[in-house]
């Protein structure tokens, strides 16, 4: 089925901000995480930009493909924002074509390309340099839907307690309200 795009996604060109303050992909608590930034797109798609700090090296100068998966990870979650669907990680298959230097502007974008059931089939590719520039990475992936109880029944409590509590409304409800 062709993805709908949830009346209330933020506007094309808002940023999505952090679904989560500690969150190793974009949250601002993090201090070697990535702080990836996400801004909607058009449709059921998005672009976000992640720059790659020495924290996140593999081979000397070059950014380690686990980070790489990280980013494009966390740019195909921030999708099922634009869904207003909680669903987390099944499956992602990643293609890494060209090294990654740090100090690199990793610039990704994203779409939702059909949804089944509580499936949700997506694609990203990261490219350097700028939004046109030569492809670095490629990622397919599968969200499945899940009930907020996935979080609160695997989590930590504490976590779950502290983030529960967040005075950041809009953090609140991407944490833990499903709004279809
Ligand atoms: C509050 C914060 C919010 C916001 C949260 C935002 C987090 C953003 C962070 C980035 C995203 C992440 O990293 S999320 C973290 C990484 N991911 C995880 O930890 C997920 C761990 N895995 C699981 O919990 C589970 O395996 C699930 C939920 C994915 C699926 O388990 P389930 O709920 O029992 O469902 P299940 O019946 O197995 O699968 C449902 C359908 O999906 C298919 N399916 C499931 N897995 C796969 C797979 N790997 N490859 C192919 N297909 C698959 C099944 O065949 C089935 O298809 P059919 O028979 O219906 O056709």
């Amino acid at each position: 089925m062709k993805p709908v795009r949830h009346p209330d996604a933020p506007a094309p060109g808002d940023p999505l901000g952090a679904h989560y303050e500690h969150c190793f992909g974009c949250g601002p608590g993090q201090p070697h995480g990535l702080h990836l930034e996400a801004r909607a797109g058009e449709g059921v798609a998005l672009t976000a930009e992640f720059t790659v700090q020495p924290a996140h090296q593999g081979a000397p100068g070059l950014a380690h493909g686990g980070v790489l998966a990280t980013a494009l990870d966390e740019t195909l979650g921030s999708l099922n924002w634009l869904l207003r669907t909680v669903a987390v990680t099944g499956r992602l298959e990643t293609d890494y074509v060209r090294p990654v230097p740090v100090g690199t502007t990793l610039h990704l974008a994203a779409e939702v390309t059909a949804v089944a059931g509580r499936k949700i089939y997506s694609r990203a590719v990261g490219r350097l340099d700028g939004p046109d520039g030569p492809v670095a990475v490629r990622a397919d992936a599968l969200f499945v839907e899940v009930k907020v109880d996935h979080f609160i029944d695997h989590g930590r409590p504490e976590e779950i307690q502290a983030a529960m509590s967040d005075p950041d409304q809009v953090r609140r409800a991407r944490a833990f309200e499903v709004n279809p």
